[in-house]
């Protein structure tokens, strides 16, 4: 029996030849928010299903609340997976009912924000409340640990702010969260992050923990769009954000011959990459 709500020992998850999850281990203490980033196709749901017991992995061990992920502690496990997982066909209301008498826990008031909309099929709300349900919904019986898969995927700044104070709160409640994300700046809030590549555990601790010594270069062009262009051509791993040119892990003279070579006068400076350039650069070569 250990104190962490989640526990994976050297998991494997193999689909046919293609192994999705490759001898994972990681854990998550009460009170603590851990992110779990990567790439599209990474393995991240494939883990998370796993550690809830909805998957059997090929190898490795699971434990949720200290045993087997079987029902009985999974009845004390809040979950919005990616698609919600809420009834469309019913209401706010409804789908809060249902999940209460399914939990056996009594119905709870419905919060202020979604009052105006209990009464309307989930189906017809915007993504944005969708998700404000999905999440009271999965609060409903107080759940001892939360696992929330992209959960404010498309959702506005704001709903985004509120759905993390929600997150926060319930950390600071002793929840256990582990918390997938694409937004960098959420990754910012957690108390521990996790990185997964082809399938692997390539990082974890602080976001200065997954940089590590991972790093980049800043492009400053007027010609940005020429230099943007020039430097995909040369297959370099280019990032345009803004009107900024960043390119992580590659040398600055190759850079700047191929912008010389274009006739593009620009200014390097060699920087620290971000987490979003140490994951392209774990995508390009996933052999980590
Ligand atoms: N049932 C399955 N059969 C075959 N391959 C699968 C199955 N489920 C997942 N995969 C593959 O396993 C890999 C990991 O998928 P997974 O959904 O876990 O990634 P992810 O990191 O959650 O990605 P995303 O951010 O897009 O949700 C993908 O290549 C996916 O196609």
């Amino acid at each position: 029996m250990t104190g962490e709500v989640i526990r994976a020992q050297s998991v494997t998850r193999r689909f046919g030849d293609f192994t999705a999850v490759d001898s994972v281990s990681m854990t998550v203490a009460p009170g603590e928010v851990v992110g779990l980033l990567g790439a599209n196709g990474a393995g991240k749901t494939t883990l998370i299903r796993i550690l809830l017991g909805l998957l059997p992995a090929t190898e490795g061990a699971v434990e949720l609340l200290g045993g087997p992920p079987d029902r009985t502690r999974r009845a004390r496990l809040g979950y919005v997976p990616q698609n919600l997982g809420l009834y469309r066909d019913l209401t706010v209301e409804e789908n809060l009912s249902f999940s209460a008498g399914a939990y056996q826990v009594g119905v709870p008031d419905v919060p202020a924000d979604l009052r105006d909309v209990r009464d309307t099929l989930v189906g017809d709300l915007a993504l944005g409340a969708q998700r404000q349900a999905a999440f009271f919904v999965a609060l409903a019986h107080q759940p001892s640990v939360l696992v929330l898969d992209e959960p404010t995927s498309g959702v506005d700044a704001l709903s985004r702010a509120e759905l993390w104070d929600t997150i926060r709160r319930q950390a600071d409640n002793n929840v256990g969260v582990l918390v997938t994300t694409h937004y960098m700046e959420e990754a910012q809030q957690c108390d521990r992050l996790l990185l997964m590549a082809s399938g692997k555990l390539v990082g974890s601790g602080s976001e200065d923990d997954i940089i590590g010594d991972t790093r980049a270069v800043a492009v400053h062009t007027a010609d940005w769009a020429a230099a943007f262009d020039v430097l995909n051509r040369a297959e370099i791993p280019v990032i345009l954000a803004g009107r900024s040119i960043r390119v992580p892990d590659t040398d600055p003279n190759a850079i700047v011959s191929v912008l010389d070579a274009a006739g593009i006068t620009a200014e390097i400076s060699p920087v620290r990459a971000t987490i979003e350039e140490r994951m392209l650069v774990l995508a390009r070569s996933p052999k980590p």
